[in-house]
This record gives C-alpha cells, sequence and structure tokens, in this order.
C-alpha cells in the first residue's frame, strides 16, 4: 500500500536517513524503533510532506507519489499527529477537531452539527471529558494532545502517523488510544507508530522497523523478536554494556 524506496535524506553533513526502505501494509500498526537521532522524525516528516527526500521514492498504491507539501499528503489520505502538540490555542475545542477537515465545509457546517461531529470523534477513544466550548489553549497538555489526535482522526485518514504522542497521556486515555488504534487498523487504516516505550510496542505492533543512523536495520512480523533483541538492533553498544554491568 504505501512504501518507501532507497529514501536519503541529509542536513549538511548529518545523514538523516540512508538509503531507508520500508514497504508498510495496510491494516496494520507498523511501528518504527530508533534511539534519538536515528531519523525516525526524518522519515515522519517525509511522510507528511514537510521534508523532501534527497533522493528514493515513495510508492502509493505501487505508483510513485509525486505530490509535495502537507496539503497534498492530506489529500492523499496521510494525516500525522506530531509529538510537539500543534494546537490553535485560541479556538474552541470544536475548531480545533475541525480544522481538520475541509475548509469550506467547516464553514457551512451549522455550530450544533459542528459540535456534534467533534463530540463523535472525541467519543471514538477519549476517556476524560472534553469541554466543547472551551479555548484549548486552556486545556492541559495531555487534553490538547487528545484534541490534535481528534483533528487527524475526523478525516478518516488511510494512514495514521502517530509520533509519541501517548506519552502525555494518562493510563485511561492511553489505553482508550490504543483500543482505536486497533480498531482503525483492523478497518484497513495503516497506523505508523513512533514510540520509544518497549512494552506498547510489544503490546501493539503487528510489524517492526528498527532504525540506527538511518538506515533499517529490519522490518519484522511481531514476535519474530523479543525486546532485548530489538533493543540490541536498535543500540547494540549500550546493549552490550546493559548485559555485562
Ligand atoms: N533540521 C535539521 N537540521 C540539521 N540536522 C537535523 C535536522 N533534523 C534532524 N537532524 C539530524 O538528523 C539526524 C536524524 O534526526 P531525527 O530527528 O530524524 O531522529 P529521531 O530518531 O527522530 O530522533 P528523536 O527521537 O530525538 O526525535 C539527527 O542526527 C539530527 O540531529
Amino acid at each position: 500500500m504505501l512504501e518507501v524506496q532507497g529514501v536519503s535524506k541529509r542536513y549538511g553533513e548529518t545523514v538523516a536517513l540512508a538509503n531507508a526502505s520500508i514497504a508498510f501494509r495496510a491494516g496494520t500498526i507498523h511501528t518504527i524503533l530508533g534511539e534519538n537521532g536515528s531519523g525516525k522524525s526524518t522519515l515522519v516528516k517525509l511522510l507528511s510532506g514537510i521534508v523532501q527526500p534527497d533522493s528514493g521514492t515513495i510508492l502509493l498504491d505501487g505508483a510513485p507519489f509525486a505530490g509535495f507539501g502537507p496539503a497534498a499528503f492530506q489529500a492523499a489520505g496521510f494525516a500525522t499527529v506530531f509529538q510537539e502538540v500543534l494546537i490553535a490555542p485560541d479556538r474552541s475545542v470544536t475548531d480545533n477537531i475541525l480544522l481538520g477537515l475541509d475548509g469550506l465545509l467547516t464553514r457551512t457546517v451549522p455550530r450544533a452539527e459542528r459540535r456534534q461531529r467533534a463530540q463523535a470523534v472525541l467519543k471514538r477513544f477519549a476517556v476524560t471529558e472534553i469541554p466543547l466550548d472551551q479555548l484549548a489553549g486552556q486545556l492541559p497538555l495531555a487534553v490538547q494532545q487528545l484534541v490534535v489526535l481528534a483533528r487527524a482522526v475526523v478525516r478518516n485518514p488511510r494512514i495514521l502517523i502517530l509520533d509519541e504522542v501517548t506519552a502525555a497521556l494518562d493510563f485511561a486515555d492511553r489505553e482508550a488510544v490504543f483500543a482505536m488504534m486497533r480498531k482503525l487498523a483492523s478497518e484497513g487504516c495503516l497506523i505508523l507508530f513512533i514510540t520509544h516505550r518497549m512494552d506498547e510496542v510489544m503490546a501493539l505492533s503487528d510489524r517492526i522497523s528498527v532504525l540506527r543512523g538511518g538506515s533499517v536495520v529490519t522490518t519484522e512480523e511481531r514476535g519474530t523478536s523479543t525486546a532485548s533483541e530489538l533493543l540490541k538492533a536498535m543500540a547494540p553498544r549500550t546493549a552490550a554494556e546493559l548485559a555485562h554491568g
């Protein structure tokens, strides 16, 4: 469904991605694992239309995807929730969620229906009650992250990219987000999941790719490697130091 083929990206002297290739499958939760600086964020930015590769190709449904810029990627069904909470602080929760939809639609849909749509999408995963009319900037950071997640989900994306989004959430909301991820995947959505937490990786992933120094070390099915084998693939030296105390 989605494939990156031989993708490279440098920032000056720094190689962020080096000839990286991963084939993703629809209807899976595909985790990207890697230490800080291994290229995860660069891959996320590439698949969000924010950075362009120096070389290599993105294939969507078997054809090279020529679009550039966030709007082109969104139109093709990609939705990304970034690690940094990108909220419009002076707009209501409802407005923030419906920012995910077409601008014209959000202006023409009556207020009551706008609230209903925002409520419906939040119900899919937020346990915390979120006041729809409150200015989003006044909410705690974890709640803001749920609002941003709702903005992505309201678009019914084919490809949902979640970059460290669960870190700030409390336990109940995190579990609810995981349940939603599983449900979306069962409906055919591809979910790219970026996390540092090995328990989440082992519990949720259908497939796992490990990045190291911008290269893809492995792409494998869940259960192929143990958590410590994955850690070793991510950071062989750290894993060896841990093993030898
Ligand atoms: N805009 C930039 N300018 C210069 N170097 C950059 C830029 N963005 C990323 N890099 C470098 O590229 C490499 C890969 O970074 P990237 O952010 O993709 O890694 P990451 O695995 O997402 O790390 P983190 O977990 O810290 O977000 C790093 O060495 C980083 O310092």
